[in-house]
């Protein structure tokens, strides 16, 4: 009974210390930042909804409603500072004081560790460094080889499917992930999963699995805590992903390593020819296997960490990309009329329709670059990230208590009005340089920018280059014939979508809830 009451004392002194001290972050915070009334205890999270889709169309109203401004919003007792305006967002952006990440990355970091993505400190400069080569130009070219011809099998893919559906609509969503999937496992591990065709693959099981548990908790005020989590079916199926991962990737790292010892074959020089036939392809896990900090190689558990973030954050984010993109082709048949032409210019002989391309020609590809920029302005693949502040910080004119979690809506910062004319209209054109020379540098960063950008920005273009390259010389890409929502419509919180029409949601990256249907008819 005594314990009973000693429990039931302690939970309101710890109530009433809580609500003293949001008390006064309010009152700090709400001064200098607007946003909509918290309540007590689970701040805004109520007012977002409940289903996945009614989050992002909540947060894309509150934006609207407080005019692309800087607003304050609160998810249980912490607050999310949310800067929009560009001039905070260069500022934050350019720091190299402001790089450190917790809130919400720690809900990854019993998949992803220390990796690149989540890691923090000198450790995260560390491992920079050591994965920046990995990125080199040479090494890209070896990448080429393989995302052409992961592309060409999912080209057939695509064929099937469109034949299968008899001129209706299918949803690509799901294929184009399996297309990423099978480019990530072979450049980052030199494993073929062969997901095009349709070969079930343990990794790519939990894989899914973790970034549904992880999507799961972000909005929940319960799941988030790791106590309560512990105590859910989620956390059992969590555990069981990651058992797998690490069994498989066990596997896969021995049969490198034992490559990479093998006397037919050198660990990869920068110097060498990588597209020698007879080597076998540079794998990201090979610079891992053979790099060493202070004189020893990386433990299981540090390659586990960045195998794993390269597996995650380099399949689907372009799944993404990709998917918008055909998307937003199939609705702005200009804008695909002029794609077509610069690709029917480039493939013009017989075989052109087929014919990989070369990373020469990718470069050359101007207009299929302005799509890319304008379908990640509009559907950018990361719609938000974020920053913690480690000590009381002062960002241009505004004052920032320690452990302050700021986020940077990129996908709100690339809709902003302020920024670009018409901002929900489909517009490759607004990127040409002579249009550029106008706006700011910081008012689309779909791959973030300054010292903690997208390290794989040059892999994604390419593997989206060269997907959006094959798709446009073999089909026309048409509109779900059901589907009449706008592109306005798609971000507006009071549209509700129909048959064949995108119910955006945030399971991390950006993704449809509905799937993504299009037609395709062979050219
Ligand atoms: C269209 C595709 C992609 C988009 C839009 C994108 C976007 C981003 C963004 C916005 C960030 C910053 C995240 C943050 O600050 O929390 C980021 C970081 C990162 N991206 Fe990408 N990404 C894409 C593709 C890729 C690919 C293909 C890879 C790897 C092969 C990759 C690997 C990473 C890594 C490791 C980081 C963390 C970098 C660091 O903090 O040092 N990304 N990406």
């Amino acid at each position: 009974m005594l314990y009973v009451v000693a429990l039931g004392v302690a939970a309101v002194l710890c109530y009433i210390l809580l609500a003293r001290r949001n008390a006064r972050l309010y009152q700090l915070l709400s001064g200098q930042f607007p946003g909509p009334r918290p309540f007590p205890i689970v701040g805004n999270l109520l007012q977002l909804g409940f289903t996945p889709d009614a989050y992002l169309r909540t947060l894309l109203k509150w934006f609207k409603q407080y005019n692309y401004k800087n607003i304050c919003l609160w998810a249980g007792p912490l607050p999310y500072i949310m800067f929009v305006e560009n001039n905070y967002v260069e500022h934050i952006l350019s720091s190299t004081a402001l790089t450190y990440k917790y809130e919400p990355y720690n809900l990854l970091y019993p998949w992803l560790g220390s990796g690149l993505l989540t890691g923090n400190g000198h450790q995260w400069a560390v491992r920079r460094k050591l994965i920046t080569p990995s990125f080199h130009f040479r090494i890209l070219r070896d990448f080429l080889h393989i995302m052409n011809e992961t592309s060409g099998r999912f080209m057939k893919l695509l064929e099937h499917e469109s034949e299968a559906a008899q001129g209706a609509a299918f949803d690509v969503q799901a294929l184009v992930n399996r297309n990423t999937i099978d480019v990530i496992c072979e450049t980052a591990m030199g494993t073929r999963v062969n997901s095009i065709e349709g070969r079930p693959s343990p990794i790519v099981g939990a894989i899914d699995s973790l970034c549904h548990i992880i999507s799961e908790r972000v909005f929940s005020l319960f799941k988030r805590s790791d106590s309560f989590f512990k105590c859910t079916r989620l956390y059992k199926q969590q555990q069981q992903a990651l058992m797998t991962l690490r069994t498989e990737f066990a596997q896969i790292i021995e049969q490198r390593r034992r490559l990479l010892q093998a006397a037919s074959y050198e660990a990869p020089q920068l110097d060498d020819d990588l597209l020698d036939a007879k080597r076998p392809k540079m794998a990201f896990l090979d610079n891992l296997l053979t790099a060493e900090v202070d004189g020893k190689p990386l433990t299981f558990e540090e390659i586990f960490e960045e195998v794993s973030t390269f597996m995650f954050e380099g399949h689907d984010t372009t799944a993404s990309a990709i998917t918008f993109a055909i998307w937003c082709l199939a609705w702005s048949p200009d804008a695909q009329q002029r794609a077509y032409e610069e690709q029917a210019r480039m493939y013009a002989t017989a075989d052109g329709r087929e014919r990989d391309p070369t990373h020469q020609e990718l470069q050359d590809m101007k207009y299929l670059d302005l799509v890319i920029k304008e379908t990640l302005r509009l559907f950018p693949s990361v719609p938000f990230i974020f920053r913690t502040m480690r000590e009381a910080t002062t960002i241009l004119d505004k004052h920032l208590p320690k452990d302050t979690t700021i986020g940077l809506p990129i996908l709100a910062i690339g809709h902003c009005p302020h920024s670009f004319e018409a901002p929900y209209e489909f517009r490759p054109e607004r990127f040409e340089a002579a249009e550029r020379t106008k706006a700011n540098a910081f008012d689309n960063v779909p791959f973030s920018a300054g010292p903690r950008n997208c390290i794989g920005q040059k892999f994604a273009l390419l593997e989206l280059k060269v997907t959006l390259s094959k798709l446009l010389r073999r089909f026309h890409i048409l509109p779900a014939p059901l589907a009449k929502q706008t592109i306005a419509q798609v971000f507006d919180h009071t549209y509700m979508p129909g048959p064949q029409e995108l119910r955006l949601h945030l399971p991390i990256t950006l993704k449809s809830l509905s799937g993504v249907p299009v037609r395709l008819q062979r050219r």
